[in-house]
Formats: structure tokens, sequence, C-alpha cells
């Protein structure tokens, strides 16, 4: 029986993919892997027994995963899962920014109790909240991955006049990206040019605070920023200058903070980007789903610490997984330990990943655990098991 612990409420329909072979409770003891959304593990200590993190979302801050890496934990993500659910909230995001629908809605309903002369008051003051179209507007998208692309290519479609900004672009997201958006040199170029602003990189060292004061300096007047990627990519204080003095018209976050709400020109959502059923179930099965092959195959698919490694199994061989530090010399180690105990390697795979590399072997004989011992005898393997 293998033991799930939830950390966050997970799609039914997700967890519908664990059969009876598995046990699921947000207060499993001793789990084998833990699914979680947004919940933070950074505090958490992990039991012994963790094999696995699957965050059903994209974003993986929230979880050390270089402390999981080191102790042979894999953590999966859940890539594009969600991401068609955040590319409509942005593009609701640039039109509640620039058509003042939230101000408008509220002194609207303020309105209440006025009777018959609610539709004069309306005409007489809705001249207040006069906010400019999208279309042929200039959007600059930082970060062009699952979420970047769609919205680059919604935007298109609606007439905006669209930069993208990513220097990491993969193949399968330039494939995807419509042949009307411009490519941005620099960040420099987006922000000299654009009317709107919408960030979708991860949250990193080297992302944290990327929207600080220099950034919005070389910002056009005016200009509207919209993150629906993580708070800490934008440094708030020197976003909250940037509203008070007019520079920043209006920015709009999935994730708010007390110093932000009762700033003038902040449209804050309470983390609702992902929050549609259809993103929950397909982030839900796609999680449940790698955990399941992982645990029951040694697979891993997508995985933010160690290399995509999948592998058939072959008939009436024992499998054997590794997890090992990325070093000369580790996979002769493990083969020749595998065939000087007379066990036959029928298939393997291995790929590495950093600092760290993953080996499955399908082999013929009787693995006993002195095998395993033979193996594992080694600083540079971190976790072996077999399935
Ligand atoms: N609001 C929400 O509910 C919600 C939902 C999903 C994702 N997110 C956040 O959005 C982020 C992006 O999600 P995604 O699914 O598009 O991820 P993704 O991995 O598909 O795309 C991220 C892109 O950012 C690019 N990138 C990385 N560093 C960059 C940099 N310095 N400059 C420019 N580009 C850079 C990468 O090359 C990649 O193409 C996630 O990391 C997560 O933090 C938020
Ligand atoms: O689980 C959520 O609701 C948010 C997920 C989102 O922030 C992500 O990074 O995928």
């Amino acid at each position: 029986m293998y033991r799930i612990q939830t950390l966050n409420k997970i799609s039914p329909k997700g967890l519908a993919n664990l059969d009876e072979n598995y046990e699921v409770s947000d207060t499993m003891e001793n789990p084998d892997a833990i699914l979680v959304r947004s919940a933070s593990m950074h505090e958490m200590e992990m039991p012994a027994s963790l094999k696995a993190i699957a965050r059903a979302g994209a974003g993986t801050n929230n979880i050390p995963v270089d402390q999981c890496a080191e102790a042979g934990i894999v953590v999966f993500n859940t890539p594009g899962a969600n991401a068609n659910a955040v590319k409509e909230l942005v593009i609701a995001g640039m039109l509640l920014c620039s058509r003042k629908v939230v101000d408008g809605i509220e002194w609207a309903k303020s309105l209440k109790g006025n009777g018959d002369q609610v539709g004069k008051m309306v005409e007489k003051g809705k001249s207040s909240f006069v906010g400019p179209e999208i279309a042929g507007k200039k959007l600059g998208v930082i970060g062009l991955g699952a979420i970047g692309v769609r919205v680059a290519n919604a935007a298109a479609a609606l007439d905006m006049e669209v930069f993208g900004y990513d220097p990491y672009l993969s193949v399968d997201a330039a494939w995807g990206l419509s042949s009307r958006i411009t490519h941005a040199k620099s960040l420099e170029e987006i922000y000299r040019e654009c009317d709107y602003i919408t960030i979708h990189v991860p949250q990193t060292p080297d992302t944290k605070g990327m929207i600080n004061a220099e950034a919005i300096a070389s910002m056009k007047e005016g200009v509207r920023i919209l993150n629906f990627a993580r708070g800490g990519l934008v440094n708030e204080a020197d976003l909250i200058a940037g509203l008070e003095s007019g520079k920043v018209a209006a920015y709009v976050t999935d994730f708010p903070s007390d110093a932000l709400l009762d700033v003038k020109g902040v449209i804050p959502l309470p983390h609702l980007g992902a929050s549609t059923p259809e993103s929950e179930e397909n982030c839900a099965c796609m999680a449940a789903l790698q955990v399941k092959d992982f645990l029951e195959n040694g697979n891993i698919i997508n995985s933010v610490n160690f290399p995509r490694v999948e592998m058939a199994r072959s008939a009436g061989c024992t499998r054997i997984c590794i997890i090992h530090r990325n070093l000369p010399n580790v996979l002769s180690h493990i083969t020749e330990s595998v065939s000087s105990i007379g066990l036959n390697i029928e298939n393997m795979q291995s790929h590495s990943k950093k600092d760290y590399a993953y080996a499955i072997l399908d082999v013929t004989g009787d693995v006993t655990a002195d095998v395993l011992k033979k193996i594992d005898d080694k600083d540079f393997i971190v976790r072996i098991w077999t399935l």
C-alpha cells in the first residue's frame, strides 16, 4: 500500500487516479509521496519515508527543491496544466485595469438607495471611469513559457502589438508562438516600448525583485504592470513609489500583501490564476499520475530537480532505481557491482541534471539486500531501491 499525504485541497478527480493500492489523507504519517499546491514546505521536516513531492501547479518556490535533491526526494510539477486558466485571467486583468472596471463597479454599487435616479446618476457619473482600449497598445510579455506564449498569442489576437522576451525560450514554446509576436532582445526594449507589461517567469534568486526602481524608471509613463507569476518578482516599495508618482498607472497582482492593499492603482486578486475547475483537475491528474508512475515504475517525467528518465518494464525483471551524484565513473561502479554478482542487465536508462543523476536498471536474477548494499557502498549513491 502506498501512502500519500495531501498538503492542500487536491481535486478529487486527480486523486481518483490513485487506486485501491493507495491510502490518501491530509494527516498521513510516513508518506511515500506528498501532493501539494501552494503550501510552504520550507519549514517542514521531510520524513525519511518520503520519495516524491508533486506540486499540482507550475511554481515550486514553496518547496526546498535543492534540499530535496540532496535527500533523494524527487520534486515534480505539472507544466502547462494550468496555463490556460492564468492566460484568461491575465487578459481579464488588462481589461480590468484599463477600463477602470473595479472602481466603476464599486461606484455603481454605492448608488444603492437612490431609487429611480440611479439611471440618471450612472449616465452623469460614468465619465470618471473612462479608460483606454487594449487594441493597438503594446504589450510586453516577460517569460515565454506555457503561460507567456498563450498570453502573447491571445493578446495578439485582440489586436495588441506584442513584444516577447525570454532568453531561454524552449523549442516547444517557439513552435507555439504566433509569428505576430515581436522578439524583444532585452528587458530594456520591453520597458521602453510597452504600455502593458506582464511577467511570467519563475521566482528564483536571479529573478527575485527584477521589477525594481531602475526597471520602473525605464518604463513608459503610465505603464500598467501585471503580475500573475510571484509576488517576490516585484520590489514592492519601488512599485508603490511608482504608483504614487503616477509613473505606474496600475498594478494587477495575484499576490497581494498588506502594504499593497490600500495603494491607489493596485488591483489585488487572491491568487486566482489557476483557480478554475479545469486547471485544478488537470494539475491534480498530472501530479497524481506522475507520482503513481514514479512509485510503481520509478519513471520520472516532469521533475524540477532530477532528469527525465522513463523506460518500459522488461518482463521477468526486477527494476533497480538509483539516485546518485553526477560524477565520473558512477555508472561503471553500478554496472560492475551488478554484474559481479551474476545479475544480467536487460535494459537500463540513465540521465543527469546539474549535480544529480538517476539510473534505472531492469535486471534478471535475485536482487538481494546484499546486492543493493554493494552498490550503495559509496558516498555518491544518494538513494537506491527496487521495484
Ligand atoms: N497565478 C497563478 O495561479 C499561477 C499559475 C501558474 C504559474 N504561475 C507562476 O507563473 C510562472 C510561469 O509559469 P509557466 O507555467 O509559464 O512556467 P514555464 O516554466 O512554462 O515558463 C517560464 C518561462 O520563463 C522563462 N524565464 C526564466 N527566467 C527568465 C528570465 N530571467 N527572463 C525571461 N524569461 C525567463 C523560461 O525560459 C520559461 O520559458 C510559474 O513559475 C509560477 O510561479 C502562477
Ligand atoms: O495551486 C494554485 O492555486 C496556484 C498554482 C500556481 O501558483 C502555480 O504556480 O501553478
